[in-house]
This record gives structure tokens, sequence and C-alpha cells, in this order.
């Protein structure tokens, strides 16, 4: 047993709650002082969602003896364990090889945290029992990370209180309408700052063996001595847009929005009430605004603006009253009007997901769309509206960059595309891949059809048992799911299908600054690309909208992207797209006018169409009839998302 050897600053959980078992093994890092009674709840959200060990520093035990025992005869030694800031926690910082940098620091905070992230690094790269872990994650004890999947009082449980939260500046729509709602903001604190703390984000490590990682900065962990072998074999990612990297001097790391979940964020709780801010302040006192001798010049923000505030009394009851104020002022909204504007210009988000997983005790995914979004998503014919629509005109669909494809002058393709996916809603193109390219690829498919399944529809995130919806009659597969993607691709059974997968992948995000800019819609996440074959034996596919509900969460997915591989294509075998392109009216109305655009399913076209949207069907087809499909979600400006 690990308790044997421990040292005398390290207590461990003897309580009976233990970590859920999932793998890969997630541990958390953090640096606690005050923690109070959101303590309990922090441990307890990070448990349900599945994080398989604490490595908890308290910086100053006095003043959270309380906690430490409560947590300590709540969980279980494999899921937590606490180290003390004691002579002998210290006197082992000394071995860690950041030391020599941060020893004349260790006054400043942040240092301390620095000190800790690698002692708990160090730990787990040792790898013995409950610390044995994969990643490791650094955060407060303010902070919630939240995984993929009302109006404001002062409160001291923020876990089971807040629901509203500001969206990062980068990820707030640029648009007008975003532009208003950041300015809202600005003007509510003297520096004129978006968070009212930091916004530079949260690192995780992926912890190996018998390697001693040390960062210098909390909020980038990283084997320094890997660096050039990160880069090159581009494996350090981030959910930073690209656009921002320069910046923040972190161009070395490849912005992936589309590796990394949607859903995924930190929640930051950093000032929920004046209670807390007063005891922050109390606790800080005239704290220099450079730290590390100097190195590090805390800039103009709401930190010193309240340091400033709380300095200017000397009686505490008027510094509280006054940081009331000022955090009135700078953090709360104080209408429900308020509250309804800055939802609409996307500058803050409802998440009410802790919440409603900490009064359940169990994971509560993240509920649907606002109602007012739901129902603007939810524009689907009635039966008979759908029989109507089926009577309407077909012709074929117009195919942009016929003779030569797309990729030719990709940027100006692009242009294209993002403007007929705002007048229109889809848009048909020929991709421009060698011929070649496409035969492999079918062949590859053909290759893969073992390996396929039936369709199934998806509402509100639960399958449709595939017995039930007839709807459909194509096999699939999801590529990534299957491991035909990543490095090991070009060693698999379908290389060509994971090219053509991520060109697909690389056309939506490069479609994404665009469609930023003419409909105000973002997209977050690439879903994993689907291989269909439709054939002889088993029909098409009825009329649908992809996601005509919202998917049941805030980022469903919005736009899809089809390419059909089929090389000789015979359009004798029938099994066109057929695409509703609304003339006069939307799809929903009982009186709509439009027509049927068909589009053949040759190799190298290109078809993109809003899924949230867009009304098609894939009609019988006397061949086989392969494609890759690839859906990305995002988030319409006006749902206040990010
Ligand atoms: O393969 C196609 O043409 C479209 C398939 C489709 O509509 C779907 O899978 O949702
Ligand atoms: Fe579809």
């Amino acid at each position: 047993m690990a308790s044997n050897v421990d040292p005398p600053y390290l207590l461990r959980g003897h309580g009976k709650l233990g970590n859920l078992g999932l793998r890969p093994r997630i541990a958390l890092v953090s640096t606690l002082r005050d923690v109070q009674d959101q303590f309990l709840l922090w441990c307890e959200w990070f448990r349900i969602i599945g994080f398989a060990h604490l490595f908890l520093y308290f910086d100053d035990e006095e003043c959270d003896q309380a906690s430490i025992e409560a947590a300590c005869s709540t969980y279980s030694a494999d899921f937590l364990s606490i180290a003390l800031n004691t002579p002998q926690l210290r006197e082992e910082w000394a071995s860690l090889r950041t030391w020599k940098q941060f020893s004349v620091f260790t006054e400043d905070r942040m240092c301390r945290q620095l000190l800790n992230i690698a002692h708990a690094l160090k730990r787990a790269a040792r790898g013995e029992g409950p610390e044995a872990v994969d990643w490791m994650f650094h955060l407060d004890h303010d902070e919630l990370f939240l995984p993929p999947e009302g109006l404001q009082a002062h409160t001291l449980t923020p876990f089971l209180d807040v629901s509203l939260f500001k969206v990062p500046s980068g990820r707030v729509a640029k648009t007008p309408l975003g532009a208003a709602g950041m300015n809202f903001w600005a003007q509510r604190t003297k520096a004129g700052t978006h968070f009212l703390y930091y916004d530079n984000g949260k690192s995780a490590v992926r912890v190996r063996r018998n390697v001693e990682i040390a960062p210098t900065s909390v909020h980038l962990l990283y084997p320094p001595e890997d660096l050039e072998e990160l880069i090159t074999k581009r494996q350090a990612w981030t959910n930073f847009p690209k656009h921002e990297l320069a910046d923040m001097e972190l161009d070395w790391m490849i912005s992936c929005h589309d590796e990394v979940v949607a859903g995924a964020k930190v929640l930051h709780y950093p000032a929920t009430h004046y209670d807390r801010l007063f005891r922050k302040y109390l606790h800080l006192g005239n704290f220099p605004a450079v730290r590390f001798g100097g190195e590090l010049v805390i800039p103009a923000s709401f930190h010193l603006e309240a340091r400033d505030e709380f300095l200017k009394y000397d009686d505490q009851e008027s510094r509280k009253a006054k940081l009331k104020e000022l955090l009135e002022k700078a953090a709360f909204l104080q209408t429900e009007a308020e509250v309804q504007t800055q939802l609409e210009t996307g500058s803050v988000v409802v998440i009410d997901t802790v919440r409603e997983t900490l009064r359940a005790g169990r994971w509560v995914p993240p509920r649907q769309l606002r109602p007012s979004a739901a129902s603007w998503a939810l524009r689907r014919p009635s039966v008979q509206g759908m029989e109507r629509l089926q009577r309407m005109r077909r012709q074929a669909a117009e195919v942009l960059f016929q003779g030569g494809g797309m990729l030719r002058d990709l940027d100006a393709a692009l242009d294209t595309i993002a403007q007929r996916l705002q007048t229109h809603g889809w848009v048909a193109c020929e991709l421009g891949a060698h011929r070649k390219l496409m035969e492999r690829a079918v062949q590859e498919a053909q290759g893969l059809k073992s390996r396929m399944s039936r369709g199934s529809t998806v509402i509100e995130n639960h399958i449709l048992d595939p017995g039930m919806s007839n709807d459909r009659g194509d096999q699939v597969l999801f590529m990534e799911e299957q491991g035909l993607t990543g490095p090991e691709a070009a060693k698999g059974p379908a290389p060509t299908l994971a090219l053509l997968n991520s060109a697909l992948a690389d056309v939506g995000f490069q479609l994404d600054q665009r469609l930023q800019k003419t409909m105000a819609l973002r997209l977050t996440e690439r879903c994993d690309g689907m291989l269909s074959c439709y054939g002889p034996e088993n029909g098409g596919y009825s009329a649908h909208v992809d996601n005509a509900d919202g998917d049941g969460q805030v980022a469903g997915r919005v736009l899809t992207a089809i390419l059909y591989l089929n090389a000789g294509w015979d359009r004798q075998d029938a099994g066109e797209l057929a695409i509703f392109h609304p003339e006069k009216g939307d799809i929903g109305d009982a009186d709509v006018q439009g027509r049927w655009h068909m589009v053949h399913p040759e190799a190298n076209t290109l078809v993109l169409l809003r899924a949230d949207q867009t009304l098609h069907e894939v009609r019988s087809s006397r061949a086989e009839r392969f494609a890759i499909s690839v859906w990305f979600c995002g988030q319409h400006a006006e749902y206040g998302g990010s």
C-alpha cells in the first residue's frame, strides 16, 4: 500500500466514494485556499464526470481544516489525495526541475501553483497506485471542466446556482450584434476587459512514466524537451482559434477545434458573491502589480480595480459595501431584459448542466436549445405538407466549378460556396480531385462493406431502434470509430477515404470564418466522417432535414458535406440526391412553393447543405452508390452560444 510509505504532508481519502473507473485515467491538480462551502460540490462534480484522481495541494491548511476533513472522510484513496504546504513538501519542491527558476518567488501564489503542478506530475509519472494517471489537468477551485456533450444573485454555492456564463471574446460573433455585446461588458469596468479575471485558457498534458514535466506557465503544460517533436508531429493542440495564436505566441500549437469536442469548456466562477471577493482582497491585501521580479506585469484589470477599491477604505464594512457595488456593476445583469439582450448578442450563454448534475447526483447532459431557438429549428413539413412538396417540379441541380473543380481556386470557390449557403442553404460543386483517387476510394469502400451496418436515425440524442426507422436504406460506417483515420490511416485499408474525409473537414473549417461573417454562423465541431452505401436491395432515404430538432443540444449539426465517390456513374441507375429549394415561404409553411434540384451521385461531386434547414432525399439506386458525409456542429450567434 502506498500509504505505508506516504510522506507526512500527504493525506489520503478514507471515505467510501471512489472514482468511476473510466479510462483514460484523467486527473486534476489544484492548489487551494479558503475553499469554503463550494469545495465538496467541486470534488463531486469531477467525480461524477469521470475524473480518476484529484491531486490537491492545500496552501494554507489552517483556513481549510474542516473542508479537508470532510473531503477525506467522503472520498476514497482512489480518488483523493491531499498534500499540505508543510516544510517537508517545500523540501521536495527543491528537487523539481524548475526550482532554480522559481525558488526566490515562492511568496507568489502562482509560483507555488507551478511547483505543485510539477510535484503532482512527478508523482503521476512514477505511476504507482491511484496516482498512476494518464492525463493531468490544472484548474483552480472556482473552475469546472465541462465535458462534451437566469438572473444572477450573489451566491456562495455557485455550482448549484449559476447558469449564465460570459462567452470568451474570441468566440463572440464578429458581427455588429456581437460587438454590441462586447461593448456592453467593456463599459462596466475601468480597464474595459471582457473577462473579469483571465481568459488565457487551461491546459492538460499526457503523463509519461518517468518523464519529469515542470511547467513554467500554469496555463500551458508540456514537456519542454518534446517541443520540437510536438511541433513536427503536430501534437500540441489548442482550441484557441487559429488567428489568435500569433498574438499569444502560441503559433507552434495546432488550432484544432474540429478535434476538440465542441461542448468542452472550462467554466470559471471567479466572483459570485461580494463576500468571496472581500475575502480574496483581505487575503491578498496590497499586492504588487508585478510578478516574478518584474517579468510579469499585471495589466490594468478588474483585479487591480478591486484591489484599489478595497484599499481606499479602512473599515471592513465599507470595503464590503464597495466591493458589492463594484461586483454588481461589473458582473451582474440587473434585469431579465438585460439577460435576454446579452443572450441575443452572444456575449453570454446559459449552461445549466452543472447545476442539474449536482442536484441529481449523476450526469445530466446539456439541455436542449432555448425554446425560441428550438421552435426556429423545428421547421418540418407535416405529412400532408410533404405529399404536396413531393408533387412539385424537379430539375437538374446546377453544379458549380464544372470542368476543373473548386480545388483550382479554392479561396474564390469557398467565397462562392459561403454565399450560396447564405442565399440558398445548399450548393453542389465539382471538387476536382484526380479521377484515379476517386477510383481508389470506391475500391476501398467496397472492401469495407462487410464492416458497414444499417444507418440509424438519431432524434434528441437517442438512436431510434433500427427496426423502427424504415425511412432509410443505407449501410454505413463511421470512419474514426472504425480506426480508419488519423496518423495510422496510411497503413490501413482506406488511406484514400481517410484523405478525402479530412479534405471534407478542411473545406468545412475553411468555410467557418466566411459563414461567421455572412450568416453569423459558427462551426464548432466536426462529427466523425460517415461512409455510406445505397444499393439495389435497399431503397433510398425519404425526405428529411438532417438536424430538424437541434440534435437535442445547444450546438447541433448545422452543415452537411457529402462527397460522392462513384466513378463512371451511369445516370440510368438513378440514386439522385434531391434537394428541395423553397422559392416562396418556408418548408414548414402550408403554402410553401419551390422545386426539387436533382444531383447525380457522380465521383467528385460535393454537396454542402444546411443540416438544420434543408429538406433532401435520396432516391433509390439501381447500382451500388458510395458517399462520404461529414457533419459540422455549430451555433447561430443569436442563440448566445460559445
Ligand atoms: O448520400 C446522400 O446523398 C445523402 C444522405 C443523407 O441525406 C443522410 O445520410 O442524411
Ligand atoms: Fe440527410
